[in-house]
């Protein structure tokens, strides 16, 4: 007999509010001597409808955290709910359409196909499961990315920040519950990182979604509502409200204290 997730964790209420949680997420690579922990028990809410940054130096766990929360990568221990579903358990196919019909993708390499034009592109994931695009959403996507008058155009005749807006619109056009961005800005010049960003932020603001982008980058995560900082697969800090400065301030505190933790 299945147990409900909330008998499990005791004190956890359903996903309300929440667009994606996790309680004791635990990721372990490899066996024995050569184990890295990559996730070290990992308590995470992530608000509905808010913005949420994920920054940390490199091998703190980012990736692996956004791939755990997306079911893209099993856990070792622990749970990891999307909504008030249980995804933690679930099978390869159960995952599968789950990410497909509620969560959103953006990576760094936009992973756009040549041959099929922009909008072609954004409807491809609807397409595949069978499903009809609902018009009126994908009309506001596309005009609040503003991408009406780039819709015939195939990746090769779009600029960076274009083929990452056709990206953006993709991963937002089946209405995902969650977008999950890695690095979305990483291989943009600054001026189309930062309309990436501003269209993320009003994807949130003026269409009511939520988002997890893992970055490096200080001036990208100042787009966010929240950031969490992740150390040795830990969360060890948050910060509401982020500017650039504060949160470039805040790194290297935390690059101090990690020189002074191996003295
Ligand atoms: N498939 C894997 N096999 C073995 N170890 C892995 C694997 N994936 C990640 N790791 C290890 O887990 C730790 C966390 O990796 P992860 O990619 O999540 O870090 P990150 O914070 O996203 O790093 P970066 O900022 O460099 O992308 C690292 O020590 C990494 O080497």
């Amino acid at each position: 007999m299945s147990t409900s997730a909330a008998e499990r964790a005791p004190g956890v209420a359903p996903g309300d509010g929440f667009a994606a949680r996790a309680r004791g997420l635990t990721k372990a690579y490899g066996t024995g001597e050569t184990t890295v922990l990559a996730l070290d028990s990992v308590d995470v809410d992530i608000a509905r409808g808010r913005f949420t940054a994920v920054m940390g130096p490199s091998g703190s766990g980012k990736s692996t955290l956004m791939h755990c929360l997306a079911g893209l990568d099993t856990v070792s221990a622990g749970q990891v709910w999307l909504g008030d579903t249980e995804i933690t358990g679930l099978k390869d196919q159960e995952l599968t359409r789950l990410r497909r019909d509620r969560i959103g993708f953006m990576f760094q390499s936009f992973n756009l196909i040549p041959t099929l034009n922009a909008r072609e592109n954004i409807t491809l994931p609807i397409d595949i499961a069978g499903r009809r695009p609902d018009g009126e959403w994908l009309d506001r996507v596309i005009d609040t990315l503003g991408l009406r008058d780039r819709l015939r155009h195939r990746p090769a005749q779009l600029s960076g920040g274009q083929q990452q807006r056709v990206a953006c619109a993709r991963a937002l056009a089946s209405r995902p519950e969650l977008i999950f961005a890695d690095e979305p800005t990483g291989n943009l010049d600054s001026r189309a990182g930062l309309e990436v960003l501003g269209f993320l932020r009003e994807s949130v603001d003026r269409l009511g979604q939520t988002v997890v982008m893992v970055t490096h980058d200080p001036g990208a995560a100042a787009h966010s509502d929240l950031v969490l900082f992740l150390a040795d697969g830990r969360i060890v800090d948050e910060m509401r409200q982020p500017t650039a400065e504060s949160v470039l301030e805040r790194m290297k505190r935390f690059d101090m204290s990690r020189a002074a933790g191996k003295d």
